[in-house]
């Protein structure tokens, strides 16, 4: 694995279309995200089986999921056709209530017909001696289900996720690549141990942007003020990775920016 951090300096790479859809509120966020994501789905299930999705943590990240628990779409799924992941974990026990996976359990998995096999959670300090491990563990698993060059399933390292859903931090983190962080250059895997996190708690397993960027669809889900700057900054053309991590991130087919008024701040070009 490479940590120098090469392989998103320079220009950001977009896929090939990048809309920014605004929402009044954070709560017509959740609410249309939830939606959105159900839909998404549904249109997936329409022409490939099965379909992966990774989950996101945070406020809105976790409220998307109760509204999309709320909505009669998603008794239209089949959940036996749906495997869902997560884009990062804290390495904490797994009762820890800071656990993305805990969060995104009691708010939409635990009320769905989805089978127990179809659920990828990454290691938790009950399952993995360190975050090393429980990357290397998730990588593997991620591996397991991916396609090689030649498209046969389980024979490569790449899972082609049908939607990445990501949260943003204020301070333009994605995922737990934080600015800054060695874990931003990782490279040659899927899946990366972060520790020092600048965010608590300090020890963390995230996919790495090779694994996001193998997404069909890439969806950054943000809400609140306080993050109005790094959108600024991320849709404004900024390049640089250890500074913004969210500009460069990018899906295959598709980039969408999902936000509130308050995330998408004064930008005349946003409201
Ligand atoms: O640390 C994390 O933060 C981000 C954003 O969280 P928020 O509460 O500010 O919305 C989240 O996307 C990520 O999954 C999480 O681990």
């Amino acid at each position: 694995m490479d940590t120098d951090g090469s392989a998103h300096n320079g220009a950001a790479s977009h896929g090939p279309a990048r809309a920014v859809v605004v929402h009044p509120s954070a709560d017509a966020l959740a609410e249309a995200t939830g939606a959105r994501l159900l839909l998404a789905i549904l249109d997936a299930q329409s022409v490939r089986h099965p379909v992966h999705v990774a989950l996101t943590g945070g406020t809105v990240g976790i409220r998307l999921l109760e509204r999309a628990r709320q909505t009669p779409l998603a008794d239209a799924v089949d959940w036996t056709g749906v495997h869902l992941w997560w884009g990062d974990e804290r390495f904490v026990p797994r009762a820890d209530p800071e656990r993305n996976e805990g969060q995104a359990r009691a708010a939409l998995i635990d009320h769905l017909p989805i089978p127990a096999q179809n659920v990828h959670p990454m290691a938790a300090t009950e399952d993995a001696a360190t975050a090393e491990e429980g990357a290397a563990a998730y990588a593997a698993e991620l591996a397991a289900f991916g396609s090689g060059a030649d498209g046969t399933a389980g024979a490569g390292p790449t899972l082609v996720f049908d939607v990445v859903l990501l949260g943003m931090g204020p301070d333009a983190h994605v995922a737990s690549l934080f600015p800054g962080h060695p874990a931003l250059g990782a490279t040659g895997t899927t899946a990366v141990a972060v520790h020092d996190s600048p965010k608590p708690p300090p020890d963390r397993i995230s996919l790495t942007f090779e694994a996001l960027e193998s997404a069909r669809q890439v969806w950054l889900v943000v809400a609140g003020a306080e993050k109005s700057g790094a959108v600024r900054r991320a849709l404004g053309g900024a390049t640089d990775v250890q500074e913004t991590p969210a500009a460069v991130v990018a899906g295959r087919d598709v980039t969408l920016w999902l936000l509130d008024t308050a995330a998408a701040g004064a930008d005349p070009g946003l409201v």
